[in-house]
């Protein structure tokens, strides 16, 4: 990172932010800062708030108190569309590409190149190759070279790559990342791993969402642990172990005094008296 990214202001910021549904608060006064060239990662175990976090940032939901602030000013996303208007991108997993497509088509969707005029316009499908591949390489991912190959063809760490380097290359100064390694083995992961830190170096400011602690003590700049909505630690690389990290997502001492009770036979399978 250099010293002028440092000395930037965030790009998008939750300060004091609660969201409540009927009966359930699922988060509660959380503050987080997105910083240019920097990788945020936020995580929690099931039902901790993370989900609920992207939907405030990327104007799905609105805060039931706190505000969400985009350069500086307070901001009222009307809907998902503000929110990328204001290059808040989001990579979803499951949705991030569409397999029936090739490379190409997919990058420029909802963007696509044209030639022609009139009846005989049509998507410049050799621009749109030429931009896919030279993108993709940009970020290091150099296996795929014809931007005709279908994407249900490509690896899955391939696609997360090609849903970031589109979103990259259309303008989004803060990528969120849902759970971007969930479902990939390890050299997949390794990947995309690689790749954010390429997005990183170009001055996007990234939020990596996870549950896993390994991915996010390999890519990470700063982190926060939610728990039932709430952070329950927040620290920056180098301050905490990997350990530590996974103990303070499940719970620390609550999960300790869980297992030894399972160990003893006083909690059974289905007992949710103690669950973390
Ligand atoms: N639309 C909703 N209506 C009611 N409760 C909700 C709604 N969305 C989320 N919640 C509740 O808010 C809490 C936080 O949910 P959220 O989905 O943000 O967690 P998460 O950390 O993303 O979990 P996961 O990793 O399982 O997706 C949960 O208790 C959840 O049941």
């Amino acid at each position: 990172m250099t010293e002028t990214q440092t000395a930037t202001r965030p790009v998008v910021e939750l300060r004091g932010v609660t969201k409540r549904y009927a009966g359930v608060t699922a988060v509660s006064d959380l503050s987080l800062r997105l910083m240019p060239g920097e990788v945020f990662c936020l995580l929690g175990e099931n039902g901790a708030g993370k989900s609920t976090v992207i939907k405030l940032l990327t104007g799905v939901e609105r805060p039931t108190s706190g505000s969400v602030v985009v350069d500086g000013e307070e901001v009222s996303f009307s809907s998902p569309r503000a929110a990328r208007d204001v290059g808040i991108a989001t990579v979803y997993q499951e949705v991030a590409t569409l397999p029936l497509m090739s490379v190409a088509r997919n990058f420029v969707l909802g963007a696509e190149p044209t030639v022609g005029w009139g009846p005989f316009k049509r998507i410049d499908m050799a621009t749109a190759s030429r931009t896919a591949l030279a993108e993709l390489k940009n970020l290091g991912i150099r296996r795929v070279d014809d931007g005709r190959q279908l994407v249900g063809t490509m690896s899955g760490g391939e696609r997360q790559a090609l849903a970031i380097a589109r979103a990259v290359h259309f303008g989004a100064r803060v990528l969120v990342l849902d759970e971007p390694t969930a479902a990939l083995g390890v050299r997949e992961s390794a990947t995309v791993l690689r790749l954010v830190s390429r997005v990183r170096e170009r001055g996007v400011a990234v939020l990596f969402i996870t549950h896993n602690a390994y991915h996010a003590h390999a890519a990470g700049d700063r982190f926060m642990v939610l728990r039932r909505g709430e952070p329950s630690a927040e620290f920056a690389r180098g301050e905490r172990s990997i350990g530590e990290v996974i103990e303070l997502m499940a719970g620390g001492a609550e999960l300790q005094s869980l297992l030894t009770g399972v160990e003893r036979g006083q909690v059974g399978v289905g007992d949710d008296s103690s669950a973390v």
